[in-house]
């Protein structure tokens, strides 16, 4: 039988990419939509300014979108809650989820770096998801949060595990590029980015350089151990609509060749044979010298896979790469999902 799952901020740019991919979903079976109380007691279809260049599902259409109240009819029967509200609701709301019992797969970064929340990249540290014991214990639920990454860190980190892995990180600076829908639908004005670039989004170099290495860290007596490397990054928003680019700039402890990393990285496919319904191939490596590029790449595997490209010596550096991310896919809503379909297979 499918798990009846609800999305928490539906009508949102993530909350939309959730929808696409949860609507004919083999494990989970979507029921719940959930919004402010300007969308709520509206239709689906009435409430939402649809941006995606795919239909809207015929079965939310009509659906009644309900406020974020876990105590709602609309939640009685759902196991499974997607949260992509803002985070300063989310640091409110995601708890009472979680005080009723639910599973709070979460987008937003309130609860990231608390050390009882895993912060999970199946493909990374699939092993922190452990944690949760701790947060149900130390919190008083049943339920529990689990979050995904910062968009623009899942990108980068994937990459990095298997280098890491192979032979070691000792610095890593990553310059982004990162589309405009990461904003949010009213985040960036047209007039502010058409024709421009702005070299500025706020927290997310911060957000990056910390997340990046608890993903990376090690679980041990209950703790996670963060990741012992240096990492600094930059990050530039461009008139891209969906799509982020990394340029990625590593030393690893040990020599390596680009080849090397490039075997490495196209090697890694840690959950090929679980079978989950989102999983693709985690990095896809172009050989053209001009890509990856945003518009033709960011579809590859269904959004879910990260497209590497460049991989080259690079004079301070061991190597250089330039790495593109869906950013609404496997930086937001397909990290959630994949996160969620991992949970359940190995722990339900
Ligand atoms: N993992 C990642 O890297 C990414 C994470 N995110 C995170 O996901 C979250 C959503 O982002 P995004 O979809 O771009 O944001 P949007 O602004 O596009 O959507 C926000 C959603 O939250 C709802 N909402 C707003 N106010 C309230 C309220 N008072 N009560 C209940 N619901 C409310 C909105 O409903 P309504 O339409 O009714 O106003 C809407 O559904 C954010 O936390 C963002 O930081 C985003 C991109 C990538
Ligand atoms: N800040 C990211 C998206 C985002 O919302 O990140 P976070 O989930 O860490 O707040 C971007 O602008 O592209």
């Amino acid at each position: 039988m499918k798990i009846k799952v609800g999305v928490l901020g539906a009508t949102g740019m993530v909350g939309q990419r959730f929808i696409q991919f949860l609507a004919e979903h083999p494990m989970f079976e979507l029921t719940t939509l959930a919004a402010s109380e300007r969308s709520a007691g509206k239709k689906y279809s009435e409430a939402t300014n649809w941006y995606l260049d795919v239909e809207m599902p015929e079965k939310v259409r009509d659906l009644i979108v309900t406020t974020t109240d876990p105590k709602n009819k609309e939640f009685e029967d759902v196991d499974i809650v997607f949260s992509a509200l803002p985070s300063d609701l989310a640091k409110k709301l995601e708890p009472e989820f979680a005080k009723e019992g639910k599973l709070v797969f979460s987008n937003a970064s309130a609860y990231r770096m608390e050390e009882d929340v895993p912060l999970v990249i199946p493909e990374v540290n699939a092993d922190h998801l452990e944690l949760i014991e701790i947060q149900r214990k130390k919190r008083g639920w049943d339920g529990a949060i689990i979050t995904n990454p910062n968009c623009s860190t899942i990108c980068a980190v994937i990459t990095l595990k298997p280098i890491m892995d192979k032979f070691g990180l000792e610095s890593v600076f990553i310059a982004t590029l990162q589309a405009v829908s990461g904003a949010g639908y009213n985040g960036v004005p047209s007039m502010a980015i058409l024709d421009n670039l702005i070299p500025y989004i706020k927290n997310e170099e911060e957000k990056m350089q910390t997340e990046s290495l608890k993903l990376l860290g090690t679980l041990k007596d209950g703790k996670v151990e963060f990741a012992n490397f240096k990492l600094s990054a930059s990050c530039n928003r461009v008139p891209v609509i969906d799509g982020h680019t990394e340029c990625i700039f590593v030393k690893t402890k040990e020599e390596a060749e680009p080849e090397e990393i490039k075997e490495a990285m196209d090697k890694f496919d840690p959950l090929k044979d679980l079978n989950l319904p989102t999983y693709a191939k985690p990095i896809v490596i172009k050989e053209e010298s001009d890509r990856p590029q945003p518009r033709l790449d960011r579809n590859i595997g269904n959004g879910m896979s990260i497209v590497v490209g460049r991989i080259r010596k690079d004079p301070i550096f061991t190597v250089k790469y330039v790495a593109l991310e869906h950013n609404t896919i496997r930086g937001a809503a397909g990290a959630s999902i994949l996160n969620a379909e991992y949970f359940v297979k190995k722990y339900l």
